[in-house]
């Protein structure tokens, strides 16, 4: 595992942007962009074209909306192109009409699509109206594994160590499927729907835990105090299936890129610890080591992916919106399953002066 610590999300936004242009697309000016050596080793090995195109995973969510801006930047400075890049996203909300403001179709092209060359054919988006969403799901991983796996995933995590919408007690064996949301998940993102509970939809589709897994590599941001807990269960715990991200412990190639809040739950020398790789790393000149040969599951051959069953009565389909339901009244918030402490911790404005200043002071004091 990687861990890169920048101070704020900027940079730890423009790192990871730089990092997916910079280790794998190519560069439209056909030059040495690239600044060290490994990384161009990897470009030159790569060479996406329409017939081996680079296959990349997408976010949706706050913390990936600075990545996209710099991805663009670069795409408008002519360092990069995307024609030979396919896209899979992670998950999408069901039952929200495809055009609506929030849906994660309308979030893509706005903060990414519309202003790449991507081609629209090579654009993989989950749909939460199929009539049928499980058989959606299914052909989802089928197009994943018939364009060759995912290359790189790039993923945000919610404050309960969520990734894509693989909430606490997702199966880390799961694929893509529909999935029930979490009562803090649907207060989280309540702040794209006029926080209004009721409006947030309370089911998505989302690639799985394992769909994740597959990928050759896992690229992840994560940024502010109100994640520092998820932060800490998944790389200080084991892995769990409470803190879905924790799975990336069993992930050949993962990298987390943080900034200084998010770190606020880590203890010190595990901050110094993977300071000291990054500073190893840098005077080698690499950012991440990847063999040449893909060691993922996919290449495997054990890529299974759940067959939907196929009964006409038990068809999954699209709820019917009710906008008068109240969110989920039976689920308990996270933090009810929580011990004082973390649940303490999980809301950064109720962390303490004192505590902030200790966990800081610790720091700079190292
Ligand atoms: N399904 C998405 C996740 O993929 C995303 O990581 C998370 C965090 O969003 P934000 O970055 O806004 O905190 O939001 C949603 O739950």
């Amino acid at each position: 595992m990687r861990l890169i610590i920048r101070d704020d999300a900027r940079s730890a936004s423009q790192y990871i942007a730089d990092y997916i242009i910079g280790a794998y697309l190519p560069c439209l000016c056909s030059c040495t962009h690239v600044a060290n050596s490994q990384t161009q080793d990897r470009v030159q090995a790569f060479k996406p074209t329409p017939d081996k195109p680079f296959v990349l995973g997408l976010p949706t969510g706050s913390s990936p909306v600075l990545i996209y801006q710099r991805l663009v930047q670069r795409f408008k400075a002519g360092d990069i192109s995307f024609r030979n890049v396919v896209t899979f996203n992670m998950d999408e909300y069901v039952g929200i009409p495809r055009e609506h403001p929030e849906s994660y179709h309308s979030f893509m092209y706005k903060h990414f699509f519309s202003h790449v060359d991507v081609d629209p054919a090579n654009i993989n988006i989950l749909n939460g109206n199929a009539p049928d969403l499980e058989a959606e799901c299914y052909q989802y991983e089928e197009k994943i594994k018939k364009a060759g796996g995912v290359e790189l995933f790039l993923g945000g995590i919610g404050p309960d160590g969520h990734i894509a919408f693989n909430e606490p007690g997702s199966s880390l064996k799961s694929r893509t499927r529909v999935k029930t949301l979490a009562y803090d998940t649907i207060m989280a993102n309540s702040r794209f729907f006029g926080n209004d509970l009721t409006q947030v939809p309370r089911m998505a589709l989302t690639v799985g835990v394992q769909t994740v897994l597959d990928a050759r590599e896992v690229v992840i941001i994560i940024t502010g105090a109100h994640k520092a807990l998820a932060l800490q269960k998944c790389i200080e715990g084991g892995v769990n299936h409470m803190w879905t991200l924790s799975s990336l412990q069993s992930h050949p190639h993962p990298m987390l890129v943080v900034d200084e809040d998010a770190t606020l739950e880590l203890q010190v020398k595990t901050v110094k610890y993977f300071k000291s790789i990054e500073r190893v790393a840098d005077e080698l000149g690499f950012s991440q080591l990847l063999p040449e040969k893909r060691d993922s599951v996919v290449e495997d051959q054990i890529f299974l992916s759940p067959v939907p069953q196929q009964s006409k009565n038990s068809t999954l389909a699209v709820p019917q919106l009710d906008v008068s339901r109240s969110a989920s009244p039976v689920l308990e918030p996270m933090s009810a399953r929580l011990s004082d402490d973390d649940a303490k911790a999980l809301q950064g404005e109720e962390l303490t002066e004192e505590l902030q200043l200790t966990s800081m002071s610790a720091r700079v004091a190292g």
